[in-house]
């Protein structure tokens, strides 16, 4: 995943996506209580454990659910005042479960990020097509470009969902779980490439595993609807927040920093029952 992707303007001063207030809820189940949080450009890591109302929170960033309360704001305006092609061609949307289903093939399916671009009736020209060529080679899956999607691995589907939602050339990059399925070279790889993209642009990844997380320029951790800490990935109160939040389960480790500013890293708590 290193062929170069092109930095894209994110907008006027200040934040570019902003949570006000949220509350959400999915059918009875209210799950984020008034939750405020300001997005800037660089990579933000949302982490917390399971049910926390991460996958919520990036799909109602995304426009993709209507909080009941409070709001989303994309630069200067509220996302439910973007005329819908214009909010999709300022955020590109990686889901959890991504679609994977029909007969496309991969470069028709990395082709399908251009339609915010595009629209309905225009035809994808050179330039299209040179975005498309370079979303693939940024996740590696140029070579099965006429492949269908049904005939790849799970992983490989992956990076071509990612390779799609690059294509979109949007400035706001919200990723839904961008690993799974990935092997550790492609999660390395995987990291290059937000780190690449997070000069520029505004990129938001929902993550599981606290060592990626902790590759990112900010992370936030939910816990059970509500922000519980946010900071950067040196920052010890976010660290003991992420040990607390997580239930005992991990443990701070100092990392070797000759001469600088102490730095930490989380790891897995493994007690000595669990040992092999
Ligand atoms: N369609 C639904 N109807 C009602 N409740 C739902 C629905 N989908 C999810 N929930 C609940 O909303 C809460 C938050 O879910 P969400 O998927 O946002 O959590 P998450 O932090 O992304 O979890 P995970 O780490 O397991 O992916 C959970 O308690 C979940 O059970």
């Amino acid at each position: 995943m290193n062929a170069p992707v092109a930095p894209r303007e994110t907008g006027g001063p200040g934040p570019t996506l902003r949570a006000d207030g949220l509350q959400v809820a999915l059918g009875d189940h209210p799950v984020l209580h008034d939750l405020s949080l300001s997005l800037e450009p660089g990579w933000t890591a949302i982490v917390g454990p399971n049910g926390a109302g991460k996958s919520t929170l990036l799909r109602t960033l995304a426009g993709l659910l209507t909080p009941a309360r409070g709001s989303v704001w994309l630069q200067q305006r509220r996302l439910a005042e973007w005329p819908a092609r214009e909010r999709a061609r300022r955020i590109a949307w990686l889901a959890q479960q991504g679609d994977t289903s029909g007969d496309l093939t991969v470069r028709e399916t990395v082709q399908l990020g251009r339609l915010p671009q595009l629209g309905l009736f225009a035809l994808p020209g050179p330039a299209d097509e040179a975005i498309v060529d370079e979303a693939m080679a940024a996740t590696e899956c140029s070579a099965w470009q006429h492949a269908r999607l049904h005939e790849l691995s799970g992983g490989e589907r992956q990076r071509v969902l990612l390779a799609r939602a690059l294509a979109v050339r949007a400035p706001v990059l919200l990723l839904d779980e961008p690993t799974t399925h990935l092997d550790p070279p492609h999660q390395v790889a995987l990291v290059r490439l937000l780190r690449r993209l997070a000069r520029g642009h505004t990129v938001v990844s929902v993550l599981h595993d606290l060592p990626l997380a902790l590759q990112a320029d900010r992370l936030v951790v939910l816990q059970a609807g509500r922000l519980r800490a946010e900071g950067e990935h040196d920052d010890p109160a976010l660290h003991h927040a992420l040990v607390d939040v997580f239930d005992g389960a991990l443990r701070i480790e100092p990392l070797p920093s000759p001469g600088g500013v102490q730095r930490y890293i989380t790891v897995p708590h493994l007690p000595a029952d669990a040992a092999p």
